[in-house]
Parts: C-alpha cells; structure tokens; sequence
C-alpha cells in the first residue's frame, strides 16, 4: 500500500523532513500545520519542493476546535477554514484532518456536531477538498473513533469521512472490531503509532511517548487486520509525538519508521518479504582493540583458552567450552570493545536477504580477500553482525579461517550479550532485531540506578537461540558504549572460585546487598557466606527459577558476566544491575 509519514514525525525543518521521507522511500507526507508556518518557502514551492522528490502531500493538519460550538465561534471556525482551503490549494492537498473538539465551549451535542461538519465538508467541497474527522482520545465530548463515525455517518456528506488513529483507539482500550463497520470510503485516511503501555494521562502519552508499530505493546497489526476488512485503500501513514524523534536524525528516523511499515505490511499479511531466518545461537563475539593484552589477561584468568589463530591476520579464537570469543587486533588505536556478533544462521544468505529488505546496511562479504565470505549487516549501535553456518556440511564455516592449536577443557555456552544503546536508538534497535532476526522482545524493565534510569529489554527466539539485551545507558558518555558477554556455566561457585584463583579481577559487592539477600530469600548460612566471599549476585523467580552471577570488571569498554540458570529462571536479574552498576563506578 502507499506509505506516508506525519512530518512531526521527524526532527528539522520542512525541507529537511521531505527529503528523509523521500529518502526512505515514502510515497506520501502528512503536513503539519507548525512545520508549514515555519518554513520559509511559499506553499507553492512546498509542493514544487515534494513533486520533484516524488512525495504526494497526502494530508493538512490539523484544524482544531471545530465542531459543537456556538453559532458566533462556528462562523469564525469557517472564516478560518476559508483561509486554510486557499492555502491547501497552494499546497494541492486534498484532505484536511479535522480532530474532535478539546476547547471548554464545545457541546455535548450530536447533532449540532454533525451539522457543523456538515457545513464545514460544503465549504470544503468547494475547493476539491475532503474533511476526514478523528477522535482525540482526550477530546472534550468525542474521544472514540465509533463516536466519531457515528456523527459522520449523521452528517452524510461525500466530503466527510472519518480519519482512524491507532493510538487513539488503542490508548483507550477500544474494541477496534467495531472499525468493520464502517465502510472503507468513509475512512479518509489512517494513521498508524504505536506506543509503550504505559497507565498515564492519554494526552501526555500521546504527545510523548508514541513510536513506530512494532516498537511498543499495541496490537496495531490486529487493528490494521480489521481496517483492511473494510476495503480501505488510502495510505498508511505514521503519525508519532515522540520528544526522542524530534531530537534524532531525520534520515535515520525515516528509514525507521519504514522499516516498521514493511514488517507491518508483512505481519497483516498485504506483503511478502524474504521469510525471516530466525539465528539458533550466537557462533562467536568478537573483540577487537589496538592492544590485546589486557583482553588476554581477562579471558585467560577466567577461563577461557586461546584456541586458534587466523591465517593471516591478527585475530585469535579464545573459547571456553561452546562460548566462543574472537579477538582482533586492530590496527587504528581503540581500546577493547564488542565490535561484532557472529549469529549461527540456518540459511546465512537468506537472513542477509531479509536484512537488507528491511533496510539494513549491508557490509562486505569479505573483510579481506582471501577470508571465508560472511554474510553481514550494521545493527543500529553500529555493531557487525555477521550469518553464520558453523563447520555445517556443504556451507563455509567461519572456522575455516584458522588454524586450530589448543583445546578448552572449561565448560561454557554464550548465555546472552548484553549491548548498551545510545539513547536515541534503543527502540529502533528493538525494532530492528525483532524484524531483521526474528527476535521476540520481552517487557522493558526499568529501575532505578544511582546515576539515573536504567533500562533494559531483552529479545529472544527460542531457549537455545541467541538471547541479546539492550540496555540503556543512565548517563550519556562515559558507559554508553559498554557491553558485556555472560557464559553460562553449570557451577557458578565452582567457576567463580577458579577466577578469583587465577587473579581475575571480579566485581566486589557490598555487605550491605548480603544482609538484605539474608531477609529476602531463606538462603543457608553457607550459601550466604560463599556468595558473600565470591561476589555472587543472586535472584529468584516466582517459580522458584534460580539465577546466580557474578562479573568480572572491565576492560576498555567489555566485562564479563557469568552466569547459572536453574529451575528454568528465564531472566537476567535485572533487580541486581543497580547494585553491579553502583560496583562499576567505583
Ligand atoms: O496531539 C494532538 O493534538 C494531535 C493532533 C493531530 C492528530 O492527528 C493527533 O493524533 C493528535
Ligand atoms: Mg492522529
């Protein structure tokens, strides 16, 4: 279908906006009233400006305070809707969005609603112009779309119809079943957000907080399912108030806001795209810094083995167990960082395939000319991450690069890696590996960290599959790009021990945070004192999952996180981050 974006989706001036939109291959915008006043260009050349980047103006909007007024206010509404028609002929736009009346001296009357829409659609009409009507959630006597409907379907005038808004309808909780009862021409246009649910006042969540379908917990697929029912064939355009957005690049929230488009597109089933090819594990993490050193120091004393060495470059495979960590000396001068994810991929090609239909920058296959060719992409935090097929039968394996001169005797898998997010780009990465990878976001945790707010969300597929957490970082700057790889182990006091033997530096943790695990949990005396004596941080589900872990401290921008899981614990125990965070900063 046809893809418009509102511009106050996108940060900058109007001709700024236009260009992202079109960049990103929308056919369509939304013009807000604000952006229009405030550009310097003549309507004329705003629409000269859109035709030559091949963007249709799909909608004006919005006009405000309209309907159920008192006759005086009413015949000012159209004086003003005079001038604005002439203006949306300049601009050659041929609807207006009119949304439900929020103003004290609006009526609770029907009737009278239907009738001043009514007169403001023959206005209208005049000027080839359609009025589609919307119900704010907050509006003062008209806040759901079936209200809405019902004082258009009073009015029956060609020139009104009503405009669907899935915030609005979904914020309220509104069966949105009740939309297939309207017919499809009726619905001038759709606008498509999404939003975190979050209990607070529909107006401020609304303003700030929507973002792109498939970023937040509203079911817009489902809604867009019964918009369809209708026959519907106008745009879908995103219309999102997000303070994070209007801060962000314009081009990068455009291609963002496309990309949630087409996995929309394709979760209510109007378009195809290369099938997801969901990862079943994480092949390898690579590490890569100008000195190697003190990453070899780190990965030797807890336990991992330096098990190959790359035919030609500087690049090493450490492992312990099934965990496997690759670490690159780089020749610019950066110090240690996670700067890639090797992904185990059923069919690595078809997931680059997939990737790069959903707007994902792609990067060479070869890194150098005589590597195994690797599939890759540039996730949103600039991390590579490469398809992988591990030393799988007809395919070329990664491993093949190297040659192979030790074993390790240690016991390990990749439990998860966890990725700190610029703050601008965390729901846009959400967006990403959940469409790209096929990953499934659980709920967004936030807490309470010393230095700020922390948040985190983890995605995942499967038990066995790769298992990543973003994180958000409190305070921009010096964290903001740290990351950490947690192996799991099967004895974590066992491991943490050997660590501390082998003169790992693992994180100290407070008495303080023992006494209060003490009142918690009825843990034993001897649990106590060796989780105490270790540094292990400890949680419980409400099954009676149990997580144990411990971590070790940083270097460069990378730490290690160790980790048990029993009983089925399927989190990551986020209660315990403000405590390893506080650890950190000292
Ligand atoms: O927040 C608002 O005022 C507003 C304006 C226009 C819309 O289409 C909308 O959904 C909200
Ligand atoms: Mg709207």
């Amino acid at each position: 279908m046809r893809k418009s974006i509102a511009t106050v989706c996108l940060s900058g001036t109007l001709t700024e906006k236009l260009t992202a939109a079109a960049r990103a291959g929308f056919d369509g915008v939304e013009i807000f009233e604000n952006d229009l006043l405030a550009s310097p260009l003549a309507p004329e050349e705003i629409a000269a400006r859109a035709a030559d980047l091949g963007l249709t103006i799909d909608l004006y909007q919005p006009m405000r305070d309209v309907e159920a007024v008192p006759e005086d206010l009413f015949a000012r509404t159209l004086r003003r809707a005079r001038h604005k028609f002439g203006l949306m002929r300049r601009l050659g736009v041929g609807t207006v969005l009119v949304c439900s009346n929020v103003s004290a001296p609006a009526l609770d009357d029907d009737d009278l609603a239907a009738d001043q829409l009514f007169r403001l659609a023959e206005l209208a009409e005049e000027s080839g112009i359609r009025v589609a009507y919307e119900a704010l959630a907050w509006g003062r006597h008209v806040s759901t779309y079936d209200h809405a409907w019902r004082i258009v379907r009073t009015a029956g005038h060609p020139a009104l119809g009503t405009c669907l808004d899935s915030f609005h309808i979904l914020s309220r909780g509104s069966d949105p079943k009740g939309i297939e009862e309207i017919p499809g021409e009726k619905i001038f246009f759709l606008q498509l957000a999404d939003a975190p649910l979050m209990a607070m006042d529909v107006l401020q969540w609304s303003r700030h907080y929507r973002c792109f379908p498939g970023q937040g917990g509203f079911d817009v697929t489902g809604l867009l399912h019964h918009v369809l029912a209708t026959g519907y064939t106008g745009p879908l355009s995103l219309e999102v108030f997000n303070d994070v957005f209007r801060q962000a690049d314009a081009g990068r929230t455009a291609l963002d806001g496309m990309r949630s488009l087409l996995a929309l597109e394709e979760s209510a089933g109007i378009s195809a795209l290369p099938a997801p090819v969901v990862p079943t594990g994480v092949a390898f993490a690579e590490l890569a810094t100008s000195d190697p050193e003190p990453a070899e120091a780190l990965l030797t004393a807890v336990g991992f083995t330096r098990t190959a060495r790359h035919r030609t470059k500087p690049v090493d495979l450490w492992e312990r167990g099934e965990a496997r960590v690759v670490l690159t000396t780089a020749t610019r001068r950066t110090s240690t960082a996670l700067a890639a994810l090797g992904l185990e991929s059923p069919a690595p090609a078809a997931a680059a395939r997939r990737a790069e239909a959903l707007l994902a920058p792609t990067l060479p296959k070869h890194r150098t000319a005589d590597d195994v060719p690797l599939d890759s992409i540039a996730a949103p935090d600039g991390t590579e991450v490469l398809f992988c097929a591990t030393r799988r039968a007809g395919t070329a394996s990664w491993t093949d690069d190297f040659t192979f001169t030790g074993e390790s005797h240690a016991d390990g898998r990749l439990d998860h890696l966890a990725l700190t997010q610029p703050w601008h780009h965390f729901d846009e990465a959400v967006l990403f590996h959940r469409a790209i990878l096929g990953l499934r976001p659980h709920d967004t945790v936030e807490l309470a960290d010393p230095y700020g707010l922390f948040r985190s969300r983890a995605l995942s597929a499967s038990p066995s599959g790769p298992r990543l957490v973003l994180n958000l970082a409190p305070t921009p700057g010096a964290d903001d790009r740290a990351r950490h790889i947690a192996v799991a182990v099967d004895d974590l006091v066992t491991t943490a021990r050997a660590c501390h033997a082998a003169g790992a530096p693992l994180l100290p943790v407070p008495g303080n945070y023992y006494d209060d695990l003490a009142a918690r949990f009825d843990l034993t005396e001897g649990e106590l004192a060796t989780y105490r004596e270790l540094g292990i941080l400890y949680d419980r589900d409400e099954q009676g999952g149990e997580f144990l872990h411990c971590y070790t401290g940083t270097v460069g921008q990378v730490f290690f996180e160790f980790v048990q899981r029993k009983g089925g614990y399927s989190g990551y125990g986020a209660a315990n981050a403000p405590i390893r965070l506080a650890a950190q900063r000292r």
